[in-house]
């Protein structure tokens, strides 16, 4: 194959340049994945290992190679388990973007249909941005996770079916204090609230600040192995806050979360 150009004696083609921008695009998506969470500190011990392999094999030390050697072989059935959630969140966020993606130039082009239903997914996020400015103004708790492509597990005994369509009104009356709904999460899948007084899952992120309570700490649980996002308004100061990936973004304003809502519901990050 001819040579694009060569460097240091290293000679380079086109198959190079793409096998490194892979690379580098499966490393970015992978740090995305993993930042902020404990699967983190694993990843970067997991590497220490591998490096240090490479390191004393080419130092040439028999005893410390096969040592590492038959760690890395089992190393790799352990990372299978140990990171399951984040290799399948890897898989979603590489789905999201192949080629038939929603958000890709090719279902633009040849699926304007798919494109048109965008104007549905506009009215849902003016509705939810609504329900949160007056909940937020009227210091009203409220916990809405937007479920994007993966089906939130959530304990069915103790919350509410609701199956709805999505309205400024219905959210602020389900959170309203008095209503017997008010408590746990409301979950929206598509164009439809799911569900009410759902339990989710409380993240245990040693990282998080720790003033946080239960209603932003299962915010944070819940976006932990999954693409959802997750809207909370606080009943204690009436902030806006959301989590997503695991990380949880405090004080935001209404401009912002709309930005965020379009980027997970309409762009599909
Ligand atoms: N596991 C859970 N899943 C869903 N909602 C929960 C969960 N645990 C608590 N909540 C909700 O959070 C409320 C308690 O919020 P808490 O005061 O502990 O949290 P907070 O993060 O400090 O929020 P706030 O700023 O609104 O007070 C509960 O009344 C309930 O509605």
């Amino acid at each position: 194959m001819e040579n694009l150009f060569s460097f240091y004696g290293y000679r380079f083609h086109w198959l190079n340049i793409l096998d490194l921008a892979i690379v580098i695009f499966l490393v970015v998506q992978l740090y995305r994945l993993l930042k902020g969470s404990l699967a983190f500190n694993i990843f970067v011990g997991l590497l220490i290992i591998y490096l240090a392999y490479f390191v004393v094999q080419h130092l040439q030390m028999p005893i410390l190679s096969t040592l590492l050697q038959s760690f890395i072989n089992v190393g790799l059935i352990a990372i299978i388990i140990i990171f399951q959630p984040e290799i399948r969140k890897f898989l979603l966020v590489l789905g999201k973007k192949a080629p038939l993606s929603k958000d890709s130039f090719f279902t633009k082009l040849f699926l304007p249909d798919k494109f048109k239903s965008y104007k549905e997914e506009e009215n849902i996020i003016n509705e939810v941005i609504t329900a949160i400015a007056r909940m937020a103004g009227s210091r009203t708790g409220a916990l809405i996770v937007i479920a994007n492509t993966y089906r939130v597990k959530f304990d069915t005994a103790s919350s509410i079916a609701i199956d709805s369509n999505i309205n400024a009104k219905l959210l602020e009356s389900i959170f309203c204090k008095g209503s017997p709904l008010h408590d746990g999460a409301l979950i929206i899948v598509g164009n439809k609230i799911l569900a009410a007084k759902v339990i989710l899952p409380v993240s245990e992120n040693p990282n998080l600040p720790t003033r946080i309570g239960l209603r932003h700490r299962s915010a944070v649980g819940i976006t932990e192995h999954s693409d959802n996002l997750a809207l909370i308004v606080s009943e204690e100061t009436g902030a806006i806050s959301y989590a997503q990936d695991g990380n949880l973004v405090q004080d935001v304003s209404l401009e912002e979360l709309k930005v965020k809502m379009y980027e997970v519901m309409v762009d599909g990050y």
